[in-house]
């Protein structure tokens, strides 16, 4: 008999195919109040779990004992307990790599949009306003030949890298668990610790998980460290940012702008004051949104799934 497993996100129907050859599949194009009660029956006696966000922890997996892989379409995995998974001998799997240019694309159109103004100027031509000449206090500030810090130069953090370096001629800073030395040879990026990133950078660009030591890694004297004319960039997951002490960076002029894809609660309540900034930039979490990405990411969360439910190794099994 083929194991029952739930999708909890929409995925292209070739994902689909693919996991239905093996399983069983019981899909949710999406989880809201509304449905959850019929997922929770559902994973009373599911074997995998595919999808991204949901919070995998102990409360979850009481009500899914016969569960044997959670598989994320997602490289981050701060919604998933791992000692409650391991404790229970349930594999856990997400999708490094696939996404890396894609986020690191996002992440340059914040830094442009941010530094170029283009979401106001945007506005300026569209609400016709555009009856003479640009006056000066609509001008940006230059991107190339700034200088970037990067915290966290993982996967996505050396793609912006690149970027930054081949394409702008920036200047990179970077901060990290340990040296990335491949970065450093191949995008001239300097290893320096925090503050020292946070002192030098124009534009600083957050792209660590979101762990136990990351939760507010800026905060109130980190953007206190910051030049007056810093641009911060968040892509990384909104509680690695104390946001209030961001919010207060801005409306004091600590810092210049911000651009973010990320917040502590998403989505974001419309009466967050960074929604009302014309110096912040805010995109849903769109980072990896691209449809040729999402597909890729989908398909090797579901080669992982139906690979761990065969008896084998998943290929990006967690630890
Ligand atoms: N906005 C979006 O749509 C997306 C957001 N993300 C977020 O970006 C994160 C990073 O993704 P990848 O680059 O693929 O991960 P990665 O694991 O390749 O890189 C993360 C880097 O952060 C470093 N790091 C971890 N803790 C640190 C600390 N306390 N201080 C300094 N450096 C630290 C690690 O050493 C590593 O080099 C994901 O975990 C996820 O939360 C990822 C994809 C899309
Ligand atoms: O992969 C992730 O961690 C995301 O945030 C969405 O791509």
């Amino acid at each position: 008999m083929k194991p029952k497993i739930i999708v909890y996100k929409k995925v292209d129907k070739k994902v689909l195919e693919l996991i239905e050859d093996t399983c069983k599949v019981v899909y949710f194009e999406k989880l809201d109040s509304q449905n959850f009660p019929v997922f929770l029956e559902e994973l009373k006696d599911a074997e995998g779990l595919i999808g991204s966000g949901l919070k995998v922890d102990h409360e979850l997996l009481d009500q899914a004992p016969q569960l044997k892989i959670v598989c994320n379409i997602s490289v981050g995995y701060d919604n998933l307990d791992l000692t409650a998974l391991a404790e229970r001998r349930i594999m856990a799997t997400n999708t490094p790599d696939v996404l890396n240019d894609t986020v690191a694309d996002t992440i340059m159109g914040l830094i442009l949009s941010t530094a170029r103004r283009i979401p106001e100027l945007d506005q300026w031509v569209k609400t016709g306003q555009w009856e003479s000449g640009l006056g000066e206090k609509w001008f940006g500030v230059d991107v190339h030949h700034k200088v970037l810090g990067i915290i966290g130069m993982g996967g996505i953090g050396s793609d912006v890298a690149k970027r930054a370096h081949y394409g702008f001629d920036m200047e990179i800073l970077y901060h990290n668990r340990s040296r990335n030395e491949a970065a450093e040879q191949k995008y001239g990026a300097t290893y320096c610790s925090l503050e020292e990133l946070l002192k030098k950078s124009d534009f600083v660009c957050l792209m660590t998980p979101l762990t136990p030591q990351t939760v507010n890694l800026i905060g109130k004297r980190e953007f206190e460290l910051m030049k007056e004319s810093a641009i911060f960039i968040n892509a990384s997951r909104g509680k690695t940012v104390d946001e209030e002490a961001l919010i207060h960076a801005l409306k004091t002029g600590q810092i210049y702008g911000a651009g973010l894809d990320v917040f502590v609660q998403e989505p974001v309540n419309m009466d967050n004051p960074l929604l009302s900034m014309n110096n912040v930039v805010t995109l849903p979490h769109i980072g990896s949104a691209t449809y040729e990405t999402r597909f890729k990411m989908a398909m090797i969360a579901a080669t992982n799934l139906v690979t761990g439910l065969k008896g084998d190794v998943p290929p990006n099994l967690l630890k």
